[in-house]
């Protein structure tokens, strides 16, 4: 259905360990160990993470051998954050609130998302909840056009929780099965903004609770580039959004050289992956896999 990690990231096939001089020869010397406490600094591990694996790594007798430790380490730790996004909507209406920072890659995540479900036979509902922009409403419009979703917008300056309101009424009288919630982005800063935020995530929780077969989920959508940015980012965005019940997308790892961001921000933010963006296609998004994310890291995705 979807792209898989492999075919998607290029940059990492390559490792981040394969940029270390010496470490094919080596092994792991002191002076190679310090090298690659310093590429994994740069690829966004951050200090502490950098820090555990270069410790997995000292004593290993080859290359292959440090490469397999470190990879096992970063899968035992990226597992725990792993979490399947599975496509079902058997018990009531799925209603989904992506939120994020300006252009993290809401609207196309949303896209993709709802392209997938139209294919799996679903009812599909874009809200565009973002009303300050009219072009990020149409950007919406373009894709809801494009992948067969039903679509709730309204005028620039609507209030957008009133929109969700709306939204999620017509999905309920139409019988639909999955709402997908376009939210403007917004820096963590900006607290009218997050206390917005609180308020749309609380008109979608109420409508659960009148009808009671509306399951409603929160995504925060994070670009992958941002480095150590993010985890202040998800701190934020869980504190305006209610709760650790939320679920990160990280999008353009396509175009990050930055992979180590990964389990930098899940460990800091303690909250679990479901998805990453691999691209602008309408197909380019993945499910997170830590097995595959963490050989893809170490280069060792065709072994
Ligand atoms: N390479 C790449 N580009 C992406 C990915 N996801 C989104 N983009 C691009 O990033 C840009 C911003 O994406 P949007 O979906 O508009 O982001 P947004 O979060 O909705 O932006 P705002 O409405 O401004 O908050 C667009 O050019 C997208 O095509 C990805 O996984 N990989």
């Amino acid at each position: 259905m979807w792209g898989s990690l492999r075919s998607s990231i290029s940059f990492v096939t390559d490792g981040i360990f394969s940029r270390i001089s010496g470490f094919k020869a080596l092994g792991c010397s002191a002076d190679i160990l310090a090298e690659l406490e310093e590429e994994l600094i740069r690829a966004d591990f951050g200090p502490s993470v950098a820090k555990e694996i270069v410790e997995v790594a000292k004593n290993t007798v080859s290359r292959d051998d440090a490469l397999a430790r470190i990879s096992n380490y970063i899968e035992k730790e990226l597992s725990l954050y792993e979490k399947r996004f599975d496509m079902s909507c058997e018990n009531g209406l799925r209603v989904i609130i992506f939120a994020g920072v300006n252009g993290a890659g809401k609207t196309t995540t949303i896209g993709k998302l709802g392209a997938s479900f139209v294919r799996y036979g679903k009812k599909v509902r874009f809200i565009a909840a973002d009303t300050f922009r009219a072009a990020a409403v149409s950007q919406l419009e373009v894709w809801a056009e494009r992948v067969g979703a039903n679509m709730t917008s309204a005028g620039i300056s609507a209030d957008p929780s009133s929109l969700v309101f709306e939204g999620i009424q017509s999905a309920v009288n139409l019988k639909e099965d999955v709402v997908l919630i376009d939210t403007a982005g917004r820096l963590p800063n900006k607290n009218s903004l997050m206390d917005e935020l609180g308020k749309i995530v609380r008109v979608a929780e109420k409508q659960r609770d009148k009808y009671g077969d509306i399951f409603v989920e929160k995504m925060l959508v994070l670009d992958s580039s941002t480095g150590q940015h993010a985890s202040v980012q998800a701190e934020k965005f869980k504190s305006s959004m209610g709760g650790d019940d939320i679920s990160i997308i990280m999008t353009k790892l396509d175009g990050s050289a930055k992979g180590g961001t990964v389990l930098r921000i899940a460990r800091e933010s303690g909250l679990p992956i479901c998805l990453v963006g691999t691209g602008e296609g309408v197909s380019d998004f993945a499910q997170f896999d830590a097995t595959e994310f963490s050989k893809l890291l170490c280069g060792m995705d065709n072994k």
